[in-house]
């Protein structure tokens, strides 16, 4: 019994074991393989078309993989027996667009899968979102609508909403690619306050200095393929392998 309990403390958050996708005969994840462990944030890099939102939409289970599996936990969510509103509601995404419904208030917005999803008490759900909302400064944005706000705003409410559920993780995917660069900051603010709070993300994003400083490890992928796994200053520093080095310098000469 004690060795279960010692495997289980031991387990990653998530786990991807040799996840392969094609779209038609087009490879895109070729036995991919990385874990992202309790509260480490790992950034997912790789040039355009690499393969980054295809692999979080596996995670998220908008895509399905053609083989590999995707542990959540001790879950293999890969599996079609597997309950898709149970595993989305144990891992919070955000998207680079914010996907906030326009004809309903930012409260509305929040509460929606907790009450109509997850079926928690309606004043439960108003007074946890409340609460989150104070936590960004954003209460008396509660009855606003999403055009009412700046995207900077929008995405900070998604990702208050993302929190809802009491994910086990936090899957981000270019939440700040769609913003204007002065609103950039007040996101990757949200997200590295999170970070210190204990969260476990893997975010999906081209904000170099930002992956350098808040990630505990950095991926690399390149042609469907992990070319590094390893801590920024490993990865984005020190790495001798021509891809990496090629690849980070394109962001050097920005
Ligand atoms: N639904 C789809 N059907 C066919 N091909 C697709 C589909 N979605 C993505 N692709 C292809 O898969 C490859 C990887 O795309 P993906 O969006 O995952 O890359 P990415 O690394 O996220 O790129 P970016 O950094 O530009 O967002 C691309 O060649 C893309 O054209």
């Amino acid at each position: 019994m004690e060795m279960e309990n010692s495997r289980l403390s031991s387990q990653p958050v998530l786990r991807l074991d040799n996840v392969t996708k094609a779209y038609g005969t087009n490879l895109i994840l070729d036995h991919v393989s990385f874990d992202v462990n309790e509260h480490e944030v790992v950034a997912l890099l790789g040039p355009s078309g690499s393969g980054k939102s295809t692999l979080m939409k596996c995670v998220n289970l908008l895509e399905h993989v053609n083989d590999g599996q995707i542990w959540l936990g001790d879950t293999d969510i890969t599996d079609p027996r597997a309950r898709e509103n149970d595993i989305r509601a144990r891992i919070g995404v955000v998207f680079q667009q914010f996907n906030l419904f326009p004809h309903m208030t930012v409260l509305d917005n929040i509460i929606l899968a907790s009450v109509h999803v997850l079926k928690k008490d309606k004043q439960e759900s108003i007074d946890k979102a409340m609460n989150l909302l104070k936590r960004i400064g954003m209460a008396d944005k509660a009855k606003s609508y999403p055009d009412r706000l700046s995207g900077g705003q929008q995405q900070r409410v998604a990702i208050v909403r993302a929190l809802m559920t009491d994910p086990k993780m936090l899957l981000l995917d270019e939440i700040t690619s769609a913003l204007d660069p002065m609103l950039v900051g007040e996101v990757l603010t949200m997200v590295m306050e999170l970070k210190e709070q204990g969260a476990t993300i893997l975010m999906a994003t081209h904000e170099m200095s930002f992956a350098h400083k808040a990630a505990d490890r950095i991926v690399l992928l390149r042609g469907g393929h992990i070319i590094e796994n390893g801590s920024p200053q490993e990865v984005m520093d020190e790495s001798t392998n021509p891809e990496t080095q090629e690849f980070f310098s394109y962001f050097r000469n920005l």
